[in-house]
């Protein structure tokens, strides 16, 4: 449930005070997101979403975030904008939290994605990084690469409870990883949470994209390996490479992959995994039972990076030179 601070209906009309967006009908917390306090809010203009932005959020980086959603949406991405205050401001304070007001997006997370789905996130993907360029504000990934080995240290000494001999698999594998990762390929801004649940569908069409918290700037590649790992496994742990495929091929169709990227996705993968089930094995082994904070379960993502260390070549991820090309 990601409803972590309560918001009362005096102080929230207060905040919309400075808003041109009429009077509130109603508001009500959403269950589904792990970081933040979500409300839907309806007032008299229209719907809205309110976030309140939690402890794990560094409030010096949401200008970059709310910067972000507001010129992808103005450059053709549909994604939540950040409404204005009358002062011309979209971040304010509410409920002790830093608070912010978005434009509400129709549509549903893939509970099971289809190969069409995976191929319209490659494309809107690829949309991303190029109109990505643009943007002028730059935030350093706080989740790189160099930052799983600090993190699986901060981790309580008890890793072999999820799974006998998880340290020294973990321990091995940051090892290749980091001896392996690439240098001086393509960068820019990458959403890095791109999973189904922040990918909306509406009538089979994909209808937007949100939760860009942990936005960022980092290897395009990357952002492809952490969206095929989250897309294109099945719930039995095999990877479907007609859902590969069609991902690798949406994404090409907007932005072709160089050659030094295609051979370097399989390190890529695997440090994609790493880097989820290093973040979950840490909420797993720290957040107390019963807390409000949605643990997931890190073995998901074991999974996914012992499958990602027999990979060679991204061919084994239904990847085709021609991919894309019609
Ligand atoms: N702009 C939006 N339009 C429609 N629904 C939204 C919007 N933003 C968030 N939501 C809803 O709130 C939920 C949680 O949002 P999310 O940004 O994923 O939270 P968190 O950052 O806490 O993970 C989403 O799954 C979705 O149901
Ligand atoms: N996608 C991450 C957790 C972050 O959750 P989100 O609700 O912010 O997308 C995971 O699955 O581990």
């Amino acid at each position: 449930m990601a409803v972590y601070t309560d918001v009362g209906e005096a102080e929230l009309v207060e905040f919309l005070s400075g808003y041109d967006l009429g009077q509130v009908l109603s508001y009500k917390g959403i269950a589904e997101g792990v970081e933040n306090s979500n409300f839907l809010l309806r007032t008299s203009a229209d719907t809205f979403i309110l976030t309140l932005y939690e402890k794990r959020v560094d409030r010096n980086d949401l200008p970059f975030f709310l910067g972000l959603m507001q010129y992808l949406a103005e450059h053709g991405l549909s994604c939540p904008l950040p409404v204005q205050r009358r002062d011309g401001e979209a971040l304010g304070e509410l409920a002790g939290r830093p608070g912010a007001i978005f434009t509400f997006l129709e549509g549903m997370g893939a509970r099971r994605p289809s190969p069409a789905n995976c191929r319209a996130v490659g494309a809107a993907m690829a949309r991303l990084h190029e109109i990505g360029r643009g943007f002028s504000m730059h935030r350093a990934n706080g989740l790189a690469m160099t930052a799983w080995r600090p993190l699986f240290r901060s981790c309580p000494d008890r890793v072999d409870e999820v799974e006998a001999g998880l340290s020294a698999e973990i321990e091995a594998e940051l090892c290749e990883i980091e001896a392996s990762w690439p240098q001086g390929l393509p960068s820019g801004v990458i959403h890095a949470d791109l999973f189904t649940d922040n990918v909306f569908f509406l009538n089979g069409e994909l209808s937007g994209i949100i939760d860009f918290y942990f936005a960022c700037n980092d290897l395009l590649a990357y952002d492809i390996a952490i969206t095929l790992t989250a897309w294109c496994f099945e719930a039995d742990g095999s990877f479907n490479m007609t859902k590969g495929a069609a991902l690798l091929n949406g994404y090409q169709s907007v932005r072709p992959m160089t050659e030094a990227e295609v051979e370097a996705l399989p390190i890529l993968c695997r440090g994609a995994a790493m880097r989820f089930l290093l973040t979950r094995l840490y909420d797993w082994l720290t957040v107390p039972d019963g807390s409000f904070v949605m643990k997931k379960d890190p073995r998901e993502y074991l999974r996914k990076l012992r499958f990602h260390r027999s990979v060679t070549r991204a061919g084994e991820y239904g990847y085709s030179p021609s991919g894309g090309r019609a």
